[in-house]
């Protein structure tokens, strides 16, 4: 199903939750819609789902018209499934029917799917690696095992459009990771659209095809994980999901001086003539690195953090705190003199020059 919002805005009294809101969304695209708390995710996910409409603008899908200000269809006329963060479970139904229950009642059911309803509950449990626990109630299941219900739930009917609102935040650490290539083959079998609301970056850059930056009602930018990751053209969008430093200087052309600093260059080829405009580099802590040798940027260790295979510092560098990350084999303690450095392969070279660097 294809998806389209076009100047929506949507307000709450005098409050702007949604600002001029435009996105396409492709037959068979993930998208990950990424943003801090308050920031307009869920009121979004809801315009979509058809639990309210926009105070402006409007929401078509495939180009049919859906919202406006003056009329919305309500979900269950829309091609939609639905994961919700708290699993949203029936305490007095078993596994098994909580997937029959949307066969039964799904408005766009195919013809095809009719006729063999416990065919695809039990297709759909394999899917989920479920099968032998249909005849269990929420009550008897893990967090994990909850989750899987519920994406079980929201797929079965096959809906052309699967809108998910933080559906792995209640799960832990292990379980998030294996949980995410799960809603990845998902995806991949049921060819669905995906519309993934997250306030975690990695879970955005791991899954989804597009990501859709929000802060403040507004969308700050939309790009695939690597143009969100290694071409922020926000300063909001570059710390907040790669949680750069975001480095003051001069621009010459692709050359940046940190601080106005004459004798450090740095290449910022890779840098998006939108933060050079505000003359800020933005730098990953992995982009940086630490030395003793007085070439690069002058600072202080205030913070040490080990990681096991690396160590993040904070350094105060002209009164602005940086933090960096580097591997183990060199170590620094807080208080100590270092240079902050750029590393050389980071930008804008190709693999053969980058192995020359590394290697020489
Ligand atoms: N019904 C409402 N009435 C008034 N304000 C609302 C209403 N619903 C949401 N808001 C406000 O709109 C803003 C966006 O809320 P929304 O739930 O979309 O944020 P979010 O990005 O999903 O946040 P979170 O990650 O915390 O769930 C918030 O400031 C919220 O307080």
């Amino acid at each position: 199903m294809t998806t389209q919002i076009k100047n929506v805005n949507k307000n709450y009294g005098s409050f702007n939750a949604l600002r001029q809101i435009n996105l396409d969304i492709k037959e068979g695209e993930f998208v990950a819609i990424l943003g801090p708390s308050g920031c307009g995710k869920t009121t979004l996910l809801r315009l979509l789902a058809g639990f309210d409409s926009p105070s402006s603008g409007d929401v078509w899908m495939n180009h049919k018209l859906i919202a406006n200000s003056t009329f919305f269809l309500p979900p269950e006329k829309r091609n939609i499934g639905m994961v919700f963060q708290s699993f949203a479970l029936w305490p007095h139904m078993n596994v098994r029917d909580h997937i029959r229950f949307p066969l039964k009642h799904h408005q766009f059911l195919s013809e095809e799917l009719k006729p063999s309803i416990d065919h695809r509950v039990d297709e759909v449990l394999k899917m989920v690696d479920m099968h032998h626990l249909g005849e269990r109630m929420p009550s008897e299941l893990s967090g994990g095992q909850k989750q899987r219900v519920a994406l079980a739930r929201a797929i079965a009917p096959k809906p052309a459009l699967l809108l998910m609102d933080e559906p792995l935040s209640s799960l832990d650490a292990e379980l998030r990771m294996g949980m995410r290539k799960e809603i990845q083959q998902l995806h991949q079998v049921t060819k669905a659209s995906i519309v993934y609301v997250t306030h975690d970056q990695s879970e955005a850059l791991a899954m989804a095809d597009k990501i859709v930056v929000m802060n403040k009602g507004k969308i700050e930018q939309v790009g695939t994980p690597k143009e969100i990751y290694s071409s922020p053209t926000t300063s909001f969008v570059a710390s907040f999901v790669g949680k750069a430093n975001l480095i003051k200087g001069k621009w010459e052309g692709t050359a940046f001086y940190p601080f106005h600093q004459p004798s450090i260059k740095w290449d910022g080829t890779a840098v998006t003539s939108e933060l050079r405009a505000k003359n800020l580099f933005p730098a990953r802590p992995e982009q940086l690195e630490l030395s003793l040798s007085d070439d690069g940027v002058k600072g202080i260790i205030t913070n040490v953090q080990y990681q096991g295979k690396e160590i993040h510092y904070t350094i105060m560098v002209e009164g602005e705190q940086w933090v960096v990350h580097q591997d183990i084999f060199a170590e620094f303690s807080i208080g100590e003199e270092v240079y902050v450095h750029l590393k050389e392969w980071t930008y804008g070279k190709r693999m053969d020059e980058r192995k020359e660097l590394h290697f020489a």
